[in-house]
Parts: structure tokens; sequence; C-alpha cells
């Protein structure tokens, strides 16, 4: 059995084109742009490709891009106070502040400075609170881009066995919350999780969000599962993911590849934030459903 490529780029394009469409009716109704204002700190190369491609993305959807950069040497107190002046600037309907941050600035500090209804991250604690009582704030775009690609592929995720393996603020504990919304039986692995192999075995969706390059074996796989591979590593042979992909993809039903699978949801998934961020502050109204 050869499993699906889930085609996270071209889902991703599709997605913005909707979002795009959508713009333009929030334009014609509120007589201004959706702004995103994007912080990055330092020069970290890696960083700054993201900050770049997200900048042209959303210049593309419609949208204004205001990009700041920072020396990697800056103050917090000065960090805080570019995120206060982004709060308060009407002109900016969602923040984003790239991480990591240099390792004398707390992430923490920073995040929970920025006003949660601009938070398009939702990395701010209060819309983490909204999404764990199943309410709406804003939900982080990486989960939420799993979501629509799971739900693309399996339809109703009703009663599935979900099995996360990883439990971030920023990845692993958000899926897991959106999957229970689906009413999957949600399990949560980490390092220190037991027999990791067995838990995996019995999942029929598998996300994967370690951080360990192709740590994930094509053995553990139940035959038919849904893998979807969240990582993202840098190693001698090229970028790959925590999911051995040639093991996998000989037993899932369906597998998302390192590059072109979870990456470019992450961005789209922003643009959608920012839409819905917009309607919001404008009282315009934007059909989350067709997004
Ligand atoms: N405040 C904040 N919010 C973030 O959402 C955030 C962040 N900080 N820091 C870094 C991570 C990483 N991230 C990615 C975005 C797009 C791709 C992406 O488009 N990847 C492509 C290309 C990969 C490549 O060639 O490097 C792909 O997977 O196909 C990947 C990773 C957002 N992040």
């Amino acid at each position: 059995m050869s499993a699906n490529i889930i085609d996270g780029k071209a889902f991703a394009l599709s997605l913005r084109e909707r979002i795009a469409a959508q713009v333009a009716d929030f334009v014609a109704a509120a007589g201004r742009k959706p702004g995103l204002a994007v912080v990055l700190v330092g020069e970290d190369p890696a960083s700054a490709v993201y900050v770049r491609s997200k900048g042209k993305a959303t210049v593309a959807a419609g949208m204004t891009s205001f990009e700041h950069r920072l020396p990697a040497d800056v103050a917090l107190d000065d960090l805080l106070a570019l995120v206060d002046t982004l709060n308060v600037d009407p002109a900016v309907d969602g923040i984003l502040v790239q991480l990591p941050l240099p390792g004398h600035l707390d992430e923490l500090a920073v995040t929970t400075r920025i006003d949660p209804d601009k938070d398009v991250d939702g990395f701010h604690p209060v819309n983490a609170g909204w999404l764990a009582t199943g309410l709406e704030g804003f939900v982080p775009c990486t989960p939420l881009g799993c979501v629509m690609l799971l739900k693309d592929q399996l339809g109703d995720l009703t009663g599935l066995d979900a099995v996360v393996i990883g439990r971030s603020n920023i990845v692993g504990k958000p899926m897991a919350q959106l999957l229970l919304k689906e009413s999957c039986t949600v399990t949560i692995a980490h390092s220190r999780t037991r027999d990791l192999s067995s838990v995996v075995k019995r999942a029929d969706i598998v996300v994967a969000a370690v951080g360990r390059p192709e740590m994930v074996k094509g053995e553990w796989i139940k035959p038919g599962a849904t893998v979807i591979d969240v990582g993202i590593n840098r190693t001698a042979t090229g970028l790959v993911g925590d999911v051995d992909f040639a093991g996998a993809a000989s037993v899932a039903g369906a597998i998302t590849p390192v590059p072109g699978g979870v990456g470019p949801m992450t961005i789209a998934v922003l643009l959608r934030n920012t839409l819905v961020s917009a309607g919001r502050r404008e009282g315009v109204a934007i059909n989350e459903v067709a997004l």
C-alpha cells in the first residue's frame, strides 16, 4: 500500500485565494485593508526567510504588511513599547512577534503584552484559555492548518483515535484541544512517554510535533492511518520532518510531506486569522465557513 500524499501547498494556495476574495469584500465595506504587523528581532536567517514569505503572502492577499526589524540586542522595554504602539494602531489588525526571541528577552512577557484581540498567533494565555473552554478567540495557525487538512482528507473526525506527539504551547497542546473539539479520542504523547511505538500504533490520526528528525518510524504506524508531520528539521541531507517519510508512506493511508505539507498552511491560516480579526474590529461579517 502506498499513502496518499497530502498536498498542503496546493490546499494553502486555494485557501489564500478564498481569503483574498473576502479581503476584497472587507475593503469595500470598511474602506481600508486588513493590516498585519510582523516584528523580527535579530538576524536569524531562517526567521528572516519566514518573515519575508509572510510579508509577500500578506500583500498578495490584498492586506497591508507592516514589518518591524529590531536589533538582536534590543532591550525588552523597547520591544514592549513597540508592541504597545501596535496595540493601539487602528491600521493594525494582527500582531506577530517572530519566535524564538534572543535569550535575554522573556517570550512570555512579550506574548502577554500583545492585545488578545490582535493576537493572530493565538499564543496569548487568554486565547489559549478560550480554546481550552471550547470557545473561539484566536487559534494557533499551525494546529488549525493541520485540522483543515485532516477534515479535507477524512471528513468527520468524530470518534477517531488521535495521538499528538509533542506538548508545546504553540502546537501540541492547541492541536489536542482542536482534535477534542472535533470529538476525537485524544492522547498527548511526548519525550517521556513509555512505549511510544505502541501508543502511536493504535492511532487513526498521528500528529508529530516533537522537533526530532525522523523520530516516528514507519513500523509504528497503523495501516491506513493519517499522518500529519509538523516537524521542520534542517539536517545535512536537507529538510526533513519528525516522521520517517518513506517508511510511514508505505503503511499510512495519507501523509503530509516536508516541505509542502503543514508549513504552507501555517502562513495561510495566519492570513485567515488576520482577516477574521479585521472583520471583528470593524463589525464586518466574514464568512468563516467559506474559508
Ligand atoms: N510568532 C511566530 N509565529 C509563527 O507562526 C512562527 C514563528 N513565530 N516562528 C517560526 C515558526 C515557523 N513557522 C513556519 C511558517 C511557514 C513555514 C513554511 O512555509 N514552510 C515551507 C517551506 C519550508 C522551507 O523551505 O524552509 C514548507 O514546509 O513547505 C514553515 C514554518 C512559523 N512560525
